[in-house]
């Protein structure tokens, strides 16, 4: 077993270490957030995942997690370090590296034993090179120190199952020492490793998210077009399912993805292809069509209402996904403003990620219109004249078509997760709009 350290501990890093600890290695997890720090020593996970805080509260039970601010304290004795801070989105499209640089120097600044580097952040191509070269650059002590690659694919909601229980683990590395090593750490996963060099599996991450983010873009141009045309998307994507070089995850048409990672590693591509002189028109016809997808229901609903000014507005769903209470890039972000702006009085439901909402809205008055968050779905109904359906939580799958034409002023729904069937819709006399379906 390894002493690892892992810099960072937010999504992606505090899962890793605590699946590195649950297979048995020794681990310190580092953040520079002091409040984050305290609450995971006592337990209490920063980060809204399914099963996380009990394994949390095991391996730091059993002596085999701790987690700290002290850097240098963490990575002196480390013979592994992963790195999994945050590499967001700059206005340009590029990815801001500054997070990775800071943890960079801070390594070479502390570390007294020889060591691997892992980036586990997802960084454009190249960057492993220049993180290696920069810790070099900054060494205090003559200790070998190499950097490898080692992308993330877990999804929020299920981080915990999608590491133990990963389709692949991926590996970059420049020598047979890196290899050996990571290999070695990820052995006890007994999961399959695919070993290439760095810049490939730099790559592999960005060209697994951006096909992921194309094929659902694709079915949400081909559900514009069902539309148009008469078919029904679900229909189409079931017909499509059946061929396995489709295969039948990542066909749902809705109102475009958020979420921290494909906004902003579609656009961080496209921006590496410019800067080498090429126009990735794949991934950019993925990015277009997402944005124009995102407020697709409200342009359809402002046209059916003269406005929404002093309309009860019910608002469904906050976070970008279900299993979340993650906000980024979120449909509800680009769709309320727009409905303040034009005076809604909106009524918010979301089971868990209301509280992160209210820090960006708070209850009240907001311009024209007004927000008020809610703690059930029938609250957020009672008493609307129409409906939003942004998140497709269990608990907004849970009520029935009947429902909204008992509880809603007028039933008027726009559904962007197609949860519900037309027909079921029409039968409980809803006035029911969704994604590529008639
Ligand atoms: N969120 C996700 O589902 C996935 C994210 N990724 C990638 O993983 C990386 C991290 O993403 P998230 O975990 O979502 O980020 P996050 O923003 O949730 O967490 C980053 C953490 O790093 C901490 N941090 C910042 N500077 C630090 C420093 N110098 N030392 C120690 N900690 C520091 C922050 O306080 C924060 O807790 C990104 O590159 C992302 O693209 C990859 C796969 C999945
Ligand atoms: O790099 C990352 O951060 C991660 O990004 C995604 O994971 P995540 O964004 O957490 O969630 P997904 O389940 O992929 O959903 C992303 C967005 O796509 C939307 N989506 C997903 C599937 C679908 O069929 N249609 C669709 O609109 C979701 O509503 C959501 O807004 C990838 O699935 C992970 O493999 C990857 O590691």
């Amino acid at each position: 077993m390894y002493k690892v350290a892992v810099a960072g501990t937010g999504y992606v890093g505090l899962v890793a270490g605590v699946c590195f600890a649950e297979v048995g290695h020794e681990v310190i997890c580092v953040d520079i957030d002091e409040n984050k720090v305290n609450k995971m020593r006592q337990g209490i996970s920063p980060i809204y995942e399914a099963c996380l805080e009990e394994l949390m509260q095991k391996n730091y039970a059993e002596g085999r997690l701790t987690y700290t601010t002290d850097y240098a304290s963490a990575y002196k004795n480390s013979d592994v370090i992963f790195i999994g801070v945050g590499t967001p989105e700059q206005p340009d499209g590029s990815a801001n590296l500054s997070y990775i640089a800071t943890v960079a120097r801070q390594i070479a600044e502390t570390i007294e034993k020889d060591c691997l580097v892992v980036v586990k952040s997802t960084v454009p191509v190249g960057t492993n090179d220049k993180v290696e070269q920069f810790i070099k650059d900054f060494l205090v002590n003559d200790v070998k120190v190499e950097v490898a690659s080692n992308p993330e694919f877990l999804a929020q909601g299920s981080a915990v199952r999608d590491t133990l229980q990963a389709a692949r683990i991926i590996i970059g590395t420049e020598s047979k020492w890196a290899e050996e090593m990571l290999m070695k750490i990820y052995e006890p996963f007994n999961l399959p490793i695919v070993s290439v060099r760095r810049r490939s599996a730099e790559m592999i991450k960005y060209a697994s998210n951006d096909f992921l983010a194309l094929k659902i873009s694709y079915m949400n141009d081909i559900a514009n077009l069902c539309e148009l045309v008469g078919a029904d998307i679900q229909d189409v994507a079931k017909g499509m399912s059946f061929d396995e070089r489709i295969g039948s995850k990542f066909l749902n048409a809705g109102i475009g993805y958020g979420g921290s990672c494909f906004p902003k590693d579609t656009k961080a591509l496209e921006y590496l292809a410019k800067q080498n002189g090429y126009e990735l028109k794949t991934v950019k016809a993925a990015i277009d069509v997402n944005t124009d997808q995102k407020t697709i229901l409200y342009k359809k609903a402002n046209k059916r209402l003269i406005t929404f000014n002093g309309l009860k507005v019910a608002v469904l769903g906050l976070t970008f996904k279900p299993g979340t209470d993650d906000l980024r890039d979120a449909p509800s972000l680009e769709n309320i403003p727009l409905l303040l702006a034009q005076g809604a009085d909106i009524y918010a439901y979301d089971p868990v990620g209301t509280e992160n909402f209210k820090r960006k809205y708070p209850e009240g008055e907001d311009g024209r219109g007004s927000i008020k968050y809610v703690e059930n779905v029938a609250e957020a109904l009672a008493g609307a004249n129409v409906c939003f359906i942004f998140t497709e939580w269990g608990e907004v799958k849970a009520v029935k078509p009947e429902e909204y034409k008992k509880l809603m002023r007028t039933p008027l729904v726009y559904d962007g997760r197609n949860i519900y069937g037309i027909e079921d819709m029409k039968e409980a006399g809803v006035e029911y709009y969704s994604i590529g379906r008639q």
